[in-house]
């Protein structure tokens, strides 16, 4: 992490010019190492899939509260559905907002250790009232996943770590998980102090994707010296945040970004944003032997390229007692940010430690 005062730029566009490319791999080492954060620009895909998923998007928060309610994110044990505001905790404070997650794809049965609810069952809004969000959304994410592939690739043409490596910490059928969020303008009369949109955070992820739909200037990120720097929205970008199993990954190399979204202005507008995740694979673990052979050779690459860098699994992968892998993790984060649906669908689960932003 750097005292940086701005945030950088990748133009995905010039990564086939062979010298273009090597000059975004230094970027992106400065991406990853100093800030954790940046905009992806000249994505391999059309402004109308942007355009989709706006509509689709609003559509969804303007339908009314019952409609939305019925997808409510406590009705299965995944935390897969609808969140309405006021019911969600960041930094011990609740925050403004509300939204509705999703993932893609499934691969096939889900069965085995508590973790596999995460992936599913999506609850997707009724056809006959959105018939085209399901579509859309997939879509969505599958353009989004093909970034954040060639990202992942750039990460380790830019650190020098072992790619093949990297690479087997994930699933073939890699989940993406999306959330699309309503932060709505609070009314005029309300006392600027008692807001929090979102709160400061690091997300479990090991990269975040994030699609700022409207113009408000509220997403930031701290650098090293405390000071919130604004990433306001830019037509045509996705913003990418380093999260804490990519640090973990890693071995420090990469940093996760500290960020948060300000309190909008008292009488503003909603803001509205398009998140999609991806995490290592669910039954990684230091404990299995698979993981232990690549961490050991991402580890060496670390060693060997950046003396003096610390070792740091930031406690991601360390098993630590029933969170012996990066599922029991990702479970005991959303338990940390919705506490009543962790004790109705995983109550063995409500005693174990940690803290985090789901
Ligand atoms: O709304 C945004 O721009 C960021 C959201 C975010 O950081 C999160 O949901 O973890
Ligand atoms: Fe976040």
């Amino acid at each position: 992490m750097s005292d940086f005062t701005a945030i950088p730029t990748l133009d995905l566009s010039l990564l086939g010019d062979p010298d273009e490319r090597k000059a975004l791999q230094r970027l992106m080492l400065h991406v990853v190492r100093d800030v954790g954060m940046c905009y992806v620009t000249g994505l391999p895909f059309g402004q109308e899939v942007f355009g989709k998923a706006k509509v689709e998007c609003e559509a969804f928060f303007n339908l009314p509260e019952q409609e939305k309610k019925k997808l409510d994110i406590g009705n299965v044990p995944g935390f897969l559905g609808y969140t309405a505001v006021g019911t969600e905790y960041t930094d011990s404070k609740i925050d403004t907002r509300e939204h509705l997650t999703v993932a893609h794809p499934i691969p096939g049965e889900i069965e085995g250790p508590v973790y596999q609810n995460l992936w599913g069952p999506t609850q997707w809004p009724d056809p006959t009232i959105l018939p085209e969000f399901t579509s859309s959304f997939k879509n969505y994410m599958e353009e989004v996943a093909r970034v954040e592939k060639v990202l992942r690739d750039l990460m380790t043409e830019a650190t020098g770590l072992n790619r093949d490596a990297l690479n087997s910490l994930f699933d073939q059928t890699q989940q993406y998980r999306m959330r699309m969020i309503k932060y709505p303008g609070p009314p005029a009369s309300t006392s600027a102090e008692d807001l929090q949109a979102l709160g400061a955070h690091q997300d479990h992820t090991f990269v975040t994707l994030i699609y700022q739909v409207t113009d408000h200037v509220a997403l930031q990120a701290r650098n090293s010296k405390g000071d919130w720097i604004d990433c306001p929205p830019k037509p045509g970008s996705l913003v990418f945040v380093v999260g804490k199993s990519g640090q973990a990954a890693t071995f420090g190399v990469c940093s996760a970004a500290t960020h948060r979204v300000a309190a909008l202005a008292p009488g503003s507008t909603d803001r509205y944003s398009i998140s999609v995740g991806t995490n290592l694979r669910y039954d990684a673990s230091v404990l299995l032997p698979s993981t232990k052979q690549a961490l050991e050779t991402i580890q060496r690459g670390v060693d060997a390229r950046y003396p003096g860098i610390e070792n740091e699994l930031n406690g991601y992968l360390n098993p630590l007692g029933p969170l012996d892998t990066v599922g029991m993790k990702v479970l005991h984060n959303y338990g940390v940010s919705y506490p009543e649906i962790m004790e109705r669908w995983h109550p063995e689960l409500v005693q174990t430690a940690g803290t985090g932003n789901a």
